[in-house]
């Protein structure tokens, strides 16, 4: 969907910003650009939607050579999502998400029909945040709006340069979950720029580890953490990768012991008060983080796992499937 051939730039003072760059990302996919101030990141996307001009190379959208195409046309089917959201002060919030499609000639009434279902959608209740204006909201909140009005346009692309990054830890993980569930029933191409590792792990199908001015990984998370491609990016990711390969590693209904075993050796049966039954569950697929976590407040040394799909148990996870889970997960990268 977006490709980058061998795309250098160098701006009028001889800084290299980005050097020969290659690489792919499919429709549908979440990729993250990740590494140190300076090496690149910004420069790149904003070589997608044309605010900045490669010096040698191309790059192309859907099979296109962007530099053929129009800016005002291709910023179009471009959302473009940052830091400092943007949102215009003396419009609502409503009227702000609804500004691009009226723009674009959508009727009035119809763009902010959408519009509320986007903020409905990132999570905002169009009744109550709607007639606000941005300085009503907290970041968090102007965060999300943001999100909602470069979704509004409904662009198949979008560029996000740190789009949480003016928030706390706590609302960015929550704002990081809710766009994570967002990501997955609308399914745009995306390239998101951010300095943290943690946040391109959790967000990324594929992560892009920058060096200077050159990508020196460009990997599924797992296998960014799991095996380094370089000295750089092994130290980049940390001595504690250990840990943040938890985040990317799934729980697997391998890894469970059949949830029916004690309960049939206990003779007073699954709901005896022996807590034989464990009270904490994760569902299958929750990360290891997820269930480590709930495993560690579990006396038992053991938590339940259900099935997301129809709801009934699927086993029961104890530290042993956790290790099992670390093993499969690093043979897989291997
Ligand atoms: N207009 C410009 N003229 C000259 N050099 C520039 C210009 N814009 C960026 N640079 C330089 O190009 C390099 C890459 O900058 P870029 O903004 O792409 O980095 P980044 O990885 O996004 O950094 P950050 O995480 O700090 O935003 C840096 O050395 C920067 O100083």
């Amino acid at each position: 969907m977006i490709r980058f051939e061998h795309v250098t730039k160098r701006y009028a003072d001889g800084t290299t910003a980005v050097d020969d760059l290659s690489f792919e990302v499919a429709e549908g996919e979440l990729v993250t650009l990740v590494g140190p101030s300076g090496c690149g990141k910004t420069t790149t996307m904003k070589m997608v939607n044309r605010l900045i001009e490669p010096t040698s190379g191309r790059i192309l959208l859907a099979g296109e050579d962007i530099a053929d195409a129009d800016p005002v046309q291709l910023r179009r089917r471009i959302g473009y999502v940052i830091q400092q959201v943007g949102l215009f002060p003396h419009r609502t919030v409503l009227e702000n998400t609804a500004t691009v499609p009226q723009l674009l000639g959508t009727p009035k009434a119809r763009a902010r029909a959408r519009a509320a279902e986007l903020l409905e959608l990132v999570g905002l209740d169009p009744a109550v945040h709607g007639g606000r204006y941005p300085e009503q909201l907290s970041g968090g909140q102007r965060q999300r709006v943001g999100v909602a009005r470069a979704l509004a346009a409904d662009p198949p692309v979008l560029l996000m340069d740190e789009p949480f990054g003016a928030v706390d830890p706590v609302v960015r993980e929550r704002l990081q979950n809710e766009f994570l569930a967002l990501q997955k029933s609308v399914r745009k191409t995306i390239l998101l720029v951010t300095h943290d590792l943690e946040e391109a792990i959790r967000l990324g199908d594929r992560i892009a580890v920058y060096g200077s001015g050159t990508i020196e990984q460009f990997a599924a998370p797992a296998a960014v953490l799991g095996s380094p491609a370089t000295p750089y990016v092994a130290s980049f990711v940390g001595a504690d990768r250990g840990l943040k390969r938890l985040a990317v590693t799934r729980v697997e209904a391998a890894d469970l012991e059949p949830a029916d075993l004690e309960p049939a050796l206990d003779p007073a049966g699954p709901k005896a008060p022996s807590g034989a039954a464990p009270a904490a569950t994760v569902e299958l697929g929750a990360s290891l983080r997820e269930a480590l976590a709930a495993l560690l407040q579990e006396d038992s040394g053991r938590i339940g796992v259900t099935d997301p799909v129809s709801g009934e148990p699927a086993g029961v996870l104890t530290p042993a499937g956790v290790h099992r889970a670390l093993r499969r997960a690093r043979a897989q990268d291997a």
